[in-house]
């Protein structure tokens, strides 16, 4: 190990040493402590006070697990995670497992049916969707430990790991070898087990064997990396259990004699433990995640960041305050605070709003959250102030604060989906540059070509040579992008139907390859579709026509302009792409769409021009008539007046004589 490594550990560990002892003199907080006062702890494999002596004095690693049975996380996930990010933040390895693996056995904690078995495109565009997913979120968690002030120091570590890096190359034997001599009966007397041989259908060997993968999964953790903790929902509790029990049988039969010896005799201290989270449930007491369907997603795609802050938003009154607790790394000070300020005037929310955009903030980000508190702003809350909040600097010493149970009331129901859907004669094709634009990875087709020059774009899944090279679905491998023929495009098709694109290290698109009669059937259009510009214009303009708000003459003029527009962007490109080495453009073509539509706007004007023309007529004649109206009017009127001044001059003159014969 080169020496400025040796220097740096050795200073991680002085300095972990002292902070021990700080903990001890009452100096610092323990994060043990930390975590049970915020309400994270609900049971633990191992006793409490072993697991909070470990915290102060080893820089131990944590982990949580998530299976890949859908695209995304959801917000129960964010829980258990929740507690690992505490301790990210607080200088211990902390780590997220995809298992790649374990999501094809399928876990059967409290399930009394089997689980469906996932197919190979599904959980291919589930592993991608989640690693990167899980890749964000520590972007994010690391950018809100720099926004609550806690530095960073050379020691922490944190990562994503996909159990198929071992079990898709563990000798079966060599499982039953290490971890054979632990006894079935416990594991018999798990509820799950029973459940499911009383009330199900029995227990697969596979199921069965489901908590000894997890639980050789914190064995590898544990040797790779001192994953010494293992976190999860509480239904997790008798796989962690059964997990320290295999880690401690491994152990146990360790064939190597030097690695015995290095090991020592067993200390207390160096037991693996865990602790389980409570559930998130809904309002009817069901756990918040996938099997139950009432899950709110992590993925933007899937639930937007208006409808997640909402969500937090909508939570009742009485829950406010653990989920700030939970969900948040406000310090518990703050906390209290906005919980005075709550007091004052319910009504308006304020914990709720701090809430959701907290949430809202690690999930998606700043931005999304300030946008999507507006938005609320704009069209629930017109008059309520909503505090945005300043970014936070500093952390206060955690202090005692009662739990109290979490109850969420479930508003959405989110079916899983790719990001985007496109039509196959685009994949078939056309250039991978527009399926780049298409795909919206990049701003033009031209771009498209030109991040494919310099290879910086992968195509997930793995290249079929024809001869029956298949890929494992749970493993995508990414290839870089090359200027290749269309033809080449397809053979990355998962599947035959997903096609998994990336630009950069986090930019992925998941997509859906369907039919052109389906794609045109569902209303679609893509940027860069041949003539979609042309294609919205004219389906404006015919709405426009039909319901009369714009002139036949206005319509013709939009869309010369827009043609004139469209030959101008099309001899635009050309020119760039012999600039850029002269790489194949396809000729624009007019899809069947747009000839139709042209067609019944050609119709329509010619039949909007007519009706013009008519009314223009028939208004030219309502106008003569109304003008010879006023004009037989203003006679009457003037005759009328003339035979009043006549009658009176008479009844005058002979009132005079009258008058005068007296
Ligand atoms: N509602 C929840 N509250 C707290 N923790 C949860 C919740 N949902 C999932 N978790 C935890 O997140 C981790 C990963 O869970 P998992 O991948 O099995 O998701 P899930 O939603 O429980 O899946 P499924 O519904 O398919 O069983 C586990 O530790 C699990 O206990
Ligand atoms: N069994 C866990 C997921 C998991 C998978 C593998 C692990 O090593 C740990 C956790 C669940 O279903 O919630």
């Amino acid at each position: 190990m080169p020496q400025k490594s040796v220097a740096k550990q050795i200073l991680a560990r002085s300095s972990w040493e002292r902070r021990a002892e700080e903990i001890l003199q009452g100096k610092r907080y323990n994060l043990w402590d930390l975590l049970e006062e915020r309400g994270f702890v609900k049971d633990t494999a191992g006793s409490r006070d072993i697991i909070r002596e470990i915290l102060r004095t080893r820089r131990i690693g944590a982990y949580v697990g998530v299976d890949p049975t859908a695209p995304s996380m959801h917000v129960g996930h964010l829980l258990p995670l929740m507690a690992l990010f505490w301790m990210y933040m607080h200088g211990y390895g902390a780590y997220t497992l995809l298992g790649g693996s374990t999501v094809k056995i399928g876990d059967p904690t409290d399930r009394i049916k089997d689980r469906d078995p996932i197919d190979k495109a599904d959980l291919a565009m589930n592993v991608t969707k989640i690693h990167y997913q899980m890749k964000n979120l520590w972007l994010n968690v690391e950018e809100q430990a720099r926004r609550f002030g806690y530095e960073k120091e050379w020691a922490w570590k944190r990562g994503v790991v996909n159990n198929n890096a071992w079990w898709n190359k563990m000798p079966m034997l060599e499982v039953l070898k290490r971890a054979g001599s632990l006894r079935v009966a416990e594991m018999m007397t798990r509820d799950t087990v029973k459940r499911k041989m009383t009330e199900g259908n029995g227990v697969s060997f596979a199921e069965f064997s489901y908590p000894i993968l997890q639980g050789w999964d914190w064995w590898e953790l544990l040797r790779q990396r001192q994953v010494q903790m293992q976190i999860g929902g509480s239904d997790q509790y008798g796989n962690i259990v059964t997990g320290v029990d295999i880690i401690k049988a491994i152990i146990d039969s360790e064939p190597d004699p030097a690695e015995r010896k290095r090991r020592g005799p067993r200390n207390l201290l160096d037991d693996p433990v865990g602790f389980t989270v409570p559930l998130l449930t809904d309002s009817s007491g069901a756990k918040f995640g996938k099997s139950a369907g009432n899950a709110v997603w992590l993925d933007k795609f899937l639930t937007s960041s208006f409808d997640l802050y909402g969500y937090f938003v909508r939570r009742p009154d009485a829950d406010v305050e653990q989920l700030l607790k939970l969900f948040t790394f406000l310090p518990l000070s703050e906390i209290a605070d906005i919980m005075a300020k709550q007091a004052e005037d319910p009504g308006k929310r304020v914990a709720h709003h701090r809430l959701a955009y907290e949430v809202v903030t690690l999930v998606h980000s700043e931005k999304d959250a300030k946008d999507a508190q507006q938005q609320h702003q704009m069209m629930y809350n017109k008059d309520s102030t909503v505090v945005i909040p300043p970014p936070t600097q500093t952390t206060t010493a955690e202090t005692d604060v009662p739990v109290t149970p979490v109850s969420a009331v479930i508003t959405h129901q989110n079916a899983p989906k790719p990001d985007i859907k496109l039509p196959r004669s685009l994949i078939f094709g056309k250039s991978i540059g527009r399926i780049l634009y298409a795909a919206g990875l990049c701003e033009s087709a031209t771009a498209g070509h030109r991040i494919a020059v310099q290879k910086g774009a992968y195509i997930g899944g793995v290249y079929s040579d024809g001869h029956g090279s298949s890929m494992n679905a749970a493993q995508v491998t990414w290839t870089p992008i090359k200027l290749w023929f269309p033809q080449e495009t397809q053979r990355y098709l998962i599947d035959d139907r997903l096609l998994l694109l990336r630009r950069g290290k986090h930019n992925v698109r998941i997509i859906e390859v369907v039919s052109d009669e389906e794609y045109a059937w569902l209303g679609l259009t893509y940027p860069g579709q041949p003539g979609t510009g042309r294609l919205r214009v004219l389906r404006e303009m015919l709405k426009a026509l039909k319901s009369g708000k714009t002139k036949p003459d206005e319509v013709k003029r939009i869309l010369a302009e827009e043609e004139e527009k469209e030959k101008k962007e099309e001899e635009e490109e050309r020119k760039k792409a012999s600039r850029n080495g002269g790489f194949i453009l396809f000729p624009k073509e007019k899809s069947p769409e747009v000839t139709s539509l042209e067609k019944q706007l050609k119709k329509l004007l010619s039949r909007a021009e007519k009706e013009a023309k008519d009314q223009e007529a028939k208004d030219q004649e309502d106008k003569d008539q109304e003008a010879e109206d006023q004009e037989d009017k203003d006679q009457e009127d003037k005759d009328k007046e003339d035979k009043d001044k006549e009658d009176k001059d008479k009844e005058d003159k002979n009132k005079e004589e009258g008058e005068a014969s007296f």
